[in-house]
């Protein structure tokens, strides 16, 4: 079993499928949490990981280290009992390959468990370019959450997988892994990156994130004001 936040995670009733929401979390923010309780609450999941990337394939490395990042993962989900911090990239070198995780996931939970992989449609448009990224759906199917400002692609090879692979919610647990279901949610226009902004200027991110976040953020002199 892999090394879990808090308690020893005992895997949830075998009714309901394991999303895995994995992100650079730099830092986590309510864009985040909001939309992975509305994903709980709408889809037949049993619990949902936050998985934080120890080295994100595709950006350059964050400043904030993995260590940081999971710190304020783990404040931000405290108190929510579905919400478990996956800690696996950090323990492993390299880059975070997802595909690596599901492997490791898929063969921790069984063949038949529903695992969820969750991104923003952001993150499905470099679908593409991500590592081994045409066995993503035979390891986990895939929760695509609409966001603000970005459309699903019709076109080309997402577009084809989109159609190829459309799903239900049912799909989640009827099988292991394979369908593709978009899931829109109340918008939250935050990211991470407005958020840096706003530190590195002085000004305030409050109500953005979680205040255990801002106080760990301020804790550690992280995302320092710039001269
Ligand atoms: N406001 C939001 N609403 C829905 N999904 C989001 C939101 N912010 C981030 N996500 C999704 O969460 C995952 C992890 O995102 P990430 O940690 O990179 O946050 P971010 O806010 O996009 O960060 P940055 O601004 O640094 O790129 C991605 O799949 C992304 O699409
Ligand atoms: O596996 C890959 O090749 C890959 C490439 C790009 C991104 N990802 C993962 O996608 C998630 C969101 O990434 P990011 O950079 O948008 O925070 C995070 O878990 C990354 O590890 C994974």
């Amino acid at each position: 079993m892999s090394e879990v936040s808090g308690e020893t995670l005992i895997y949830p009733e075998r009714s309901g499928a394991v999303g895995v929401f994995g992100g650079t979390f730099n830092p986590i923010h309510f864009g985040h949490l909001r939309s992975a309780l509305e994903l709980l609450e709408a889809l037949p999941l049993a619990q949902l990981r936050f998985m934080p990337a120890s080295e994100p394939p595709h950006r350059a490395s964050p400043q904030v280290s993995a260590t940081d990042r999971a710190a304020m993962v783990e404040r931000a989900i405290a108190g929510e009992r579905r919400f478990v911090c996956d800690r696996r990239e950090l323990d492993r070198e390299g880059p975070s390959y997802t595909v690596e995780s599901l492997e490791e996931l898929r063969h921790e939970l069984g063949d038949e468990r529903g695992i969820c992989l969750i991104m923003g449609c952001d993150a499905l448009l470099g679908l593409p370019n991500w590592h081994r990224w045409e066995e993503l759906l035979s390891l986990a199917h895939l929760v695509i959450m609409a966001r603000p400002g970005w459309v699903f692609p019709d076109q080309g090879v997402l577009g084809s997988l989109m159609r190829d692979h459309a799903g239900v919610a049912e799909d989640l647990v009827r099988e292991p892994a394979g369908s593709l279901v978009t899931q829109t949610l109340s918008p939250q226009d935050i990211s991470a990156t407005n958020i840096r902004v706003l530190l590195q200027s002085g000004l305030s991110a409050r109500y953005l994130l979680p205040e255990s976040v801002l106080a760990y953020i301020a804790e550690r002199g992280l995302y320092a004001e710039q001269e």
